[in-house]
C-alpha cells in the first residue's frame, strides 16, 4: 500500500519529538500501521533551524496553510499550540477533507464542539491523544477500554510542569522561580507558563476528559481554575503532618444537589492521603485515576510532558487514523466517545454547588474559648470535624495555627463558615481554604 502523508504544522519541542520517533522507529510502526507514515512537509517559522531539525529530508514551508492546502497531504499534524491560528489552520484542514492530529488541549477545551462538528460533517477524524497527560494513552482508555461502564468521577494529576514544581520545592527546597525555569528549559511548560502555574492547562485537559466521559459539550468557560501560585510552604508541612500530599489535581465528576443530575469539573490544589498510589506522583510525571461502575478504580501513570513522551501519543493516533482512513465514517469511534446525536447536556455545577471535604488553617489568639468559638460556627454550619492540629506557639508568642480537617460539605457552607471565623477579633487575617479529596 502507498505511504499516508503527513504534514506537520510546527517543529518545536512535540513536532521535533515527532519528526525523530517517526524516524527511528519507522519499521515498527510500519508493520503495525499497514502503511509507511511518512511526514512529507514541515511547516515552521524559522526556515533553517527547522531545515536542521529535520536533516534536509522533507520539504520546510513558511505558511502553514500551503500544508493545509496541499492536495497531496492525508495527515495534517497541529503542533503550533494557541487558539485563533491553529482553529482556522484545523478547521481549513477539515473543509479539505484533511484527518487532523493535535496536541492542542486549549484549541479543543475552548473550540471543540466547532471542530469536531465539522469534523463529524465532513467525514474525518479528529485525534488528540497529546492533548490530555501526554503520552499516557487516557484518551484511547476512556474512549475504547472503559466504554461499558458509566462513568463516576475522574481526577488527575494532569499538569507536569505544576507537579515538578510542587515536587522539587518540597524535596529539594529549591525556590519557584528556579524550579520554573527547570520545567521550561526541559520543555514541559506551555509558551505562556501562566496557564500551567494557574491551572488553566488542567482545566483544559480537565474539561476534553469530562466531555468523553459524561457524553457533555465541551465546556472550558464553566470550569472552575485555581493555580499553585497562591499555596503557601507552610500549608505544604501541615498537610505532610496530618498525612497528606498537597497536588494540583483536575477533577470531572458526577454530582447530584437537590435531587439534580450535574457535574463538577474543577483544578485546584488538593490534599489526598499520603498513601494513595496517585500520592506519589512526582517531577513531570502525570497519572488519572478513573472510577467506572462496573470496573472500579483504574489508574493510568506515566510521561505527561516532554517531546518524546507527546510524541508517542502523536504517533499512536497517526497510527490509528492510518488504519482507519479507509472504514466509513460511522463505523469508526465517535471523536467525544459518545455518537454525536446521543450527547447530553448535564449542567457544569457551579463552585458553591460542590460537595467536597476541606483543610482549614487560621492563626488565633492563644487564649481560652477560641478553639470553642471556631467549632462553634462549624456546628453551626453543618459542618463536621474529621481531625483537628494546634501548634504550640514559639516562644514568647502569644498566636499560634489551628488546621481543621472537615467531613464532607457543600462550598457555599464553608465559605459562610470562613466568613464568621474570619470575623471573630481572635482570627486575625484570612482562613486559609483547601480542599481535600480522599479518592476512595
Ligand atoms: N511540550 C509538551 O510537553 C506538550 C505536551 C502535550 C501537548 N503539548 C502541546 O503541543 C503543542 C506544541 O507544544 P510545544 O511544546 O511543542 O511548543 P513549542 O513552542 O516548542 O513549538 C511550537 C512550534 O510552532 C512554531 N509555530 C508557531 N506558529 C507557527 C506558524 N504559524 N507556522 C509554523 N510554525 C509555527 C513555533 O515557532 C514553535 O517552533 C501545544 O499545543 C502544546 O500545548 C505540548
Ligand atoms: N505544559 C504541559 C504540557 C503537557 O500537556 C504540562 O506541563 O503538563
Ligand atoms: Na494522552
Amino acid at each position: 500500500m502507498k505511504p499516508i502523508k503527513v504534514g506537520l504544522l510546527g517543529v518545536g519541542n512535540v513536532g521535533g519529538g515527532t519528526f525523530d520517533v517517526l524516524e527511528r522507529n519507522q519499521e515498527e510502526i510500519r508493520r503495525r500501521a499497514g502503511r509507511s507514515i511518512e511526514v512529507v512537509a514541515v511547516s515552521a517559522r524559522n526556515l533553517e533551524r527547522a531545515k536542521t531539525r529535520t536533516g534536509g529530508k522533507v520539504a520546510v514551508v513558511a505558511n502553514p496553510m500551503d500544508i493545509v492546502n496541499n492536495p497531496e497531504i492525508d495527515i495534517v499534524v497541529e503542533l503550533i499550540g494557541g487558539y485563533d491560528q491553529a482553529r482556522e489552520l484545523v478547521l481549513k484542514a477539515i473543509e479539505n477533507g484533511k484527518h487532523v492530529v493535535t496536541a492542542n488541549k486549549a484549541l479543543l477545551a475552548v473550540h471543540g464542539n466547532e471542530i469536531f462538528a465539522a469534523a463529524q460533517a465532513k467525514g474525518v477524524m479528529v485525534a488528540f491523544e497529546a492533548a490530555v497527560a501526554g503520552g499516557i494513552p487516557i484518551i484511547k482508555a476512556l474512549r475504547e477500554g472503559l466504554t461499558a461502564n458509566r462513568i463516576d468521577w475522574l481526577a488527575g494529576i494532569i499538569n507536569g510542569t505544576t507537579n515538578f514544581i510542587l515536587s522539587e520545592m518540597r524535596d529539594k527546597g529549591l525556590d519557584f522561580a528556579t524550579v520554573l525555569k527547570q520545567a521550561q528549559e526541559l520543555g514541559y511548560a506551555e509558551a505562556d507558563p501562566t496557564f500551567d502555574i494557574e491551572g488553566v492547562d488542567a482545566a483544559h485537559k480537565a474539561t476534553i476528559m469530562s466531555a468523553i466521559a459524561f457524553g457533555i459539550p465541551v465546556q472550558f468557560d464553566k470550569a472552575h481554575v485555581e493555580g499553585i501560585s497562591k499555596l503557601n510552604a507552610v500549608d505544604i508541612r501541615y498537610a505532610e503532618q496530618l498525612g497528606y500530599r498537597i497536588k494540583l489535581l483536575g477533577i470531572a465528576k458526577r454530582a447530584k444537589v437537590n435531587g439534580k443530575e450535574g457535574v463538577e469539573l474543577r483544578v485546584h490544589p488538593t490534599l489526598i492521603p499520603s498513601k494513595r498510589l496517585i500520592a506519589n506522583v512526582e517531577g513531570a510525571m502525570n497519572a488519572v485515576l478513573v472510577q467506572g461502575d462496573a470496573v472500579g478504580a483504574t489508574l493510568y501513570y506515566g510521561k505527561g510532558a516532554g517531546a518524546e513522551p507527546t510524541a508517542s501519543a502523536v504517533i499512536a493516533d497517526l497510527v490509528d487514523i492510518t488504519r482507519l482512513a479507509t472504514a466509513d465514517p460511522e463505523h469508526r469511534v465517535p471523536h467525544l466517545a459518545f455518537q454525536p446525536n446521543a450527547m447530553t447536556n448535564i449542567e457544569i455545577l457551579p463552585m458553591s454547588e460542590v460537595t467536597t471535604s476541606y483543610y482549614l488553617r487560621m492563626n488565633v489568639k492563644d487564649e481560652p474559648g477560641v478553639l470553642a468559638d471556631l467549632t462553634r460556627i462549624l456546628a453551626d454550619a453543618g459542618i463536621s470535624i474529621d481531625a483537628m492540629l494546634q501548634k504550640e506557639p514559639a516562644d514568647g508568642e502569644t498566636r499560634t495555627d489551628i488546621i481543621f480537617l472537615t467531613h464532607q460539605t457543600q462550598e457555599k457552607h464553608v465559605n459562610s463558615a470562613i466568613a464568621k471565623m474570619e470575623a471573630l477579633s481572635t482570627v486575625g487575617g484570612s482562613v486559609t481554604k483547601i480542599r481535600l479529596e480522599n479518592l476512595s
